[in-house]
């Protein structure tokens, strides 16, 4: 049976420095898997070529069986790829029921019509909801405190109905409460509608409490990738990245 997302030889350098260096693996339906590694690993630049927001070198990625190499962002939310959106930079100016309708046009391909109708209401509701943000909708996005900022985050990266959710580094910045709280909530969604995660985190609680399995990044390449209990134990992984920390 092929995998929801198939990454292959995946490779992608920045001058002399192979930031991604041959990288290949699979996720599965409905699964959730953490990326993990030092500074520097190559975890974002990865992200990063799996979202269409930086060409491969080489290698090729697919989903559900469809090579997807090269298409451009918006074409991936369309395929199936949520990610997260940098909010503060694209919706200061908006409500949060603003934010999540434009995004919602978006998936939707309306986003430049002439009509630009915005999403209905409820259906704005409904995405909200699910984050357990409706009760923010007139707010303006300005206003909220930072965890329900990562709360409308992940709306946005649910607005395509995505088969795979793609987030690095959710809880960066985050308070210890609100990190478990919003890793709650994305595990949540995921076992309820059945949706894939990928996600990066230097949080080794998000990691540990809410991944299937650990894939490990060190110098552009996966030097390692198991269940949690057997990246704890992995001698090389203590070695370059868990160290001391995995003894607490
Ligand atoms: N746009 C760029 N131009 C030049 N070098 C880059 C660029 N992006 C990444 N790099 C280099 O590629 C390597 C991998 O960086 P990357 O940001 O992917 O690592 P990371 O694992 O996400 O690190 P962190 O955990 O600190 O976010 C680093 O050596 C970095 O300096």
């Amino acid at each position: 049976m092929s995998a929801l997302l198939e990454v292959i030889d995946l490779a992608r350098s920045f001058g002399g420095v192979a930031a991604v260096d041959g990288v290949g693996f699979r996720v599965g339906a409905g699964e959730r898997v953490a990326l993990i590694g030092p500074n520097g690993a190559g975890k974002t630049t990865c992200f990063n070529l799996l979202n269409g927001q930086l060409k491969a070198d080489r290698g090729e990625v697919r989903l559900d069986g469809r090579v997807i190499t090269g298409r451009k962002p918006r074409e991936l939310v369309r395929l199936g790829i949520g990610r997260t959106f940098q909010i503060a930079q694209s919706f200061q100016s908006m409500t949060v029921g603003e934010a999540a309708g434009t995004a919602l046009a978006v998936a939707d391909g309306r986003m430049y019509s002439f009509s630009r109708r915005p999403a209905d209401r409820e259906r704005v509701l409904d995405l909200l909801r699910r984050v357990e943000l409706a009760g923010a909708i007139d707010r303006p996005v300005t206003a909220l405190p930072y965890g329900d900022v990562k709360r409308l985050d992940l709306a946005l990266a649910l607005s395509g109905e995505p088969k795979i959710l793609f987030m690095d580094e959710p809880t960066a910045g985050m308070a210890a409460g609100e990190r478990a709280a919003l890793m709650d909530r994305v595990s949540r969604i995921v076992a309820e509608e059945g949706v894939a995660l990928l996600f990066t985190e230097h949080d080794m609680d998000a990691v540990f409490g809410h991944a299937d399995r650990v894939m490990v990044m060190a110098g552009g390449r996966l030097i390692a990738e198991g269940a949690v209990d057997e990246i704890r134990a992995d001698p090389e992984v203590r070695r370059v990245y868990l160290g001391k920390a995995a003894d607490a």
